[in-house]
């Protein structure tokens, strides 16, 4: 075992079940099941994946809306069991995977901050002394005690970033999370970002940025209906997925 790699991914597969046919609603599942004619099929939304990142090297996963790049994310942060394969990850893991997820809409960005710090493992007395740092980062000001619903995409988006980076993690997951903010906070977090790597965080950045990904990852992975369609470096890998 190789103590210098946060991810061994040995020929990674995982399937969902769905429905043969497509089903109209309730009552139609229920007309169908009665009927018996329901058949289920299994769709690989990832297949064969394998490959290992070394501590504080970044990967930029590319690729075409549906070809498992947010899925490969879930299974790296244990959210999803592979149905095949392996997979070995090292260190704490902070995700960033879905916007927002682990914020509750009816709390303000204050009480979220709390309970997403909570959620990645912190005590509140830890959280209370990143407090500050968090909110000037995510340049919410009074609105940070507004509830979460009534933020834009940008917003959550803001807080979401800035709670999960407000430690040093060992490993970053970023799913998109820069698609939704504006142009200054999209170059606050890549430096942000960029700050850590050097400073020996391990990065899996998905994103449909080429230019992104070349900024920010050494290596690149592009993915094509859940398999490695090419992987090397950020920017032959990003040169490539652009020119297809
Ligand atoms: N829970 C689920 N149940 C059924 N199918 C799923 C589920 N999650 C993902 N899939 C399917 O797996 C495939 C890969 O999805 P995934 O979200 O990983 O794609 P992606 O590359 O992240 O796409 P995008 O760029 O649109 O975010 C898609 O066809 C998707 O419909």
């Amino acid at each position: 075992m190789n103590q210098n790699l946060a991810i061994q991914a040995e020929n990674l597969g995982i399937y969902f079940r769905m429905p043969s046919e497509p089903i109209s609603g309730t009552k139609d599942l229920f007309v169908q099941a009665v009927k018996r004619k329901i058949k289920i099929n299994q769709f690989w939304a990832l297949r064969h994946v394998s490959f290992e990142l070394k501590r504080g090297e970044s990967i930029g996963i590319m690729g075409r809306n549906g070809a498992g790049k947010s899925t490969l994310l879930k299974v790296i942060a244990r959210v999803l069991t592979p149905k095949e394969g392996r997979i070995i990850v090292r260190g704490n893991v902070f995700p960033m995977l879905e916007l927002g997820a682990g914020f509750v809409p009816d709390l303000t960005g204050h009480e979220n901050i709390y309970l997403y710090g909570n959620i990645l493992g912190l005590t509140n007395a830890e959280v209370g002394k990143l407090y500050d740092e968090i909110v000037d980062f995510s340049e919410l000001g009074d609105f940070i005690y507004a509830p979460l619903r009534s933020y834009s995409s940008g917003m959550v988006a803001r807080l979401a970033f800035a709670t999960a980076t407000a430690v040093q993690p060992d490993l970053l997951l970023a799913d998109e999370i820069l698609s939704v903010g504006d142009a200054p906070f999209q170059e606050k977090c890549i430096h942000r970002m960029m700050h850590y790597l050097s400073h020996g965080t391990t990065i899996v950045f998905v994103s449909h940025s080429t230019d992104t990904v070349k900024k920010i990852c050494s290596r690149g992975m592009w993915l094509e209906h859940g398999t490695v369609k090419m992987s090397g470096s950020a920017e032959e890998v990003a040169d490539a997925y652009k020119a297809q």
